[in-house]
């Protein structure tokens, strides 16, 4: 009935050049607006869409602190800088590391030399900083204090990555975000990218991996070995481990760089209870090398929570006392030699309670 109205002779006439000009136009709009509408309902139904707008907001803040500018991000390095630590914001220097003072002196020399003096290394090939650093040693005793002060100390970009950016996304995603890992370091160097737990996503390669988790491991590895062929290349991978022995053969050959980061000894428990205890109020009479020697088997991190601990029940006297009576007291008492062995005991009872027996002194090495 439509066709009836029209004049036949326009049907069977070629189309004018007017007409077949405004026929390509409608197609290519109407073309343009399907793309952008079919796009825009696949964006809206990615699950992962609210977790990659936080992270470009996040990666945009960031890349705006540490004053890198006309550097253009990819989607996948969005999602990395979000990761990303600027050296100026962090607070951890060699001073806060105590008992480590072997581990720091050689890191200087190897790693953070070449950084700073760059023109001094530049003609050799040997003196380059390692690739991969990997420190490894039973939790808490300051790995990851490590990293960060040797990324203060160098001015390096510190990128923490954790294994499960890489392993929770989707599939086919992880090869991607592995390569913008790289990528993005590359554009930000001098940079590191540490590796918490570096065991738990590049270790030993089994055949019940998947197949895309082998893949990425692959790649990881590949892209990693692409920092070597540019000898002016400034990244470097540090990994942090307390089951090193689960570590690929590849990963261990790509880090010839190696800190033991063991339990402290005596004399470091002591260094390490005396820092923390640097800008508390402790009374005159604690004589820190006696809880030293009754904290065998501690770790850094433990003698940090026993000293908190400690702290605590001087808090808790000074509650305790403004409750029951007109307290006279001002002030939070120091915290005395008592405090802290009662500290000890309920640390080793909740070690006890919570570490298989014979575990709790076990090295890694
Ligand atoms: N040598 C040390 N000097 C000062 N503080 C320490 C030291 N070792 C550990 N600590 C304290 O313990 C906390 C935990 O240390 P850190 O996170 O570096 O341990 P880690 O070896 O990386 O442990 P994990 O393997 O559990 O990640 C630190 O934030 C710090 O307060």
């Amino acid at each position: 009935m439509v066709l009836k109205e029209i004049p036949t002779e326009s049907l069977s006439r070629p189309l004018s050049r007017n007409e077949i000009v405004g026929l390509i136009f409608r197609l290519t709009i109407f073309g343009a607006v399907t793309y952008y509408t079919i796009k825009w309902m696949v964006d809206a139904i990615d699950p992962t869409r609210k977790q990659k707008m936080e992270a470009q907001k996040q990666a945009e803040k960031l890349m705006k602190q540490i004053g890198v500018k006309n550097v253009k991000l990819s989607e996948y390095e969005m999602s990395i800088a979000a990761h990303l630590v600027d050296p100026l914001s962090m607070q951890v220097t060699w001073s806060d590391v105590a008992g480590l003072d072997d581990v720091i002196a050689e890191l200087k020399d190897t790693v953070i030399l070449p950084i700073q003096k760059r023109h001094l290394f530049e003609g050799s090939r040997l003196l380059q900083p390692p690739k991969g650093v990997l420190l490894y040693g039973p939790p808490g005793c300051g790995k990851t204090l490590i990293a960060k002060a040797t990324a203060k100390e160098a001015g390096c970009r510190f990128i923490n990555l954790q294994p499960s950016t890489l392993t929770d996304k989707w599939y086919g995603e992880s090869q991607k975000l592995a390569a913008a890992v790289f990528s993005l370091a590359v554009k930000l160097q001098p940079s590191i990218i540490f590796i918490d737990e570096i065991d738990s996503f590049l270790r030993n390669r089994s055949s019940s991996d998947h197949e895309a988790t082998a893949m990425m491991k692959a790649q990881f590895m590949s892209l990693w070995d692409g920092l070597d062929t540019d000898y002016n290349c400034q990244v470097i991978v540090m990994g942090a481990t307390n089951r090193p022995q689960d570590l690929d053969s590849a990963i261990l050959r790509r880090m010839p760089t190696r800190f033991h980061i063991n339990q402290p000894n005596v004399k470091q428990r002591e260094l390490i209870l005396d820092l923390i205890l640097l800008n508390e109020k402790v009374d005159i009479h604690v004589n820190l090398n006696e809880i030293a020697r009754e904290t065998e088997g501690f770790s850094g991190s433990d003698l940090k929570e026993l000293c908190r601990d400690a702290a605590m029940f001087c808090v808790r006297d000074y509650v305790n006392c403004s409750d029951t009576e007109e307290s006279t007291e001002e002030e939070i008492r120091p915290i005395k030699q008592q405090d802290l062995r009662k500290a000890i005991g309920k640390m080793r009872r909740s070690k006890e309670a919570t570490v298989p027996n014979g575990l709790m002194h076990l090295t890694v090495d």
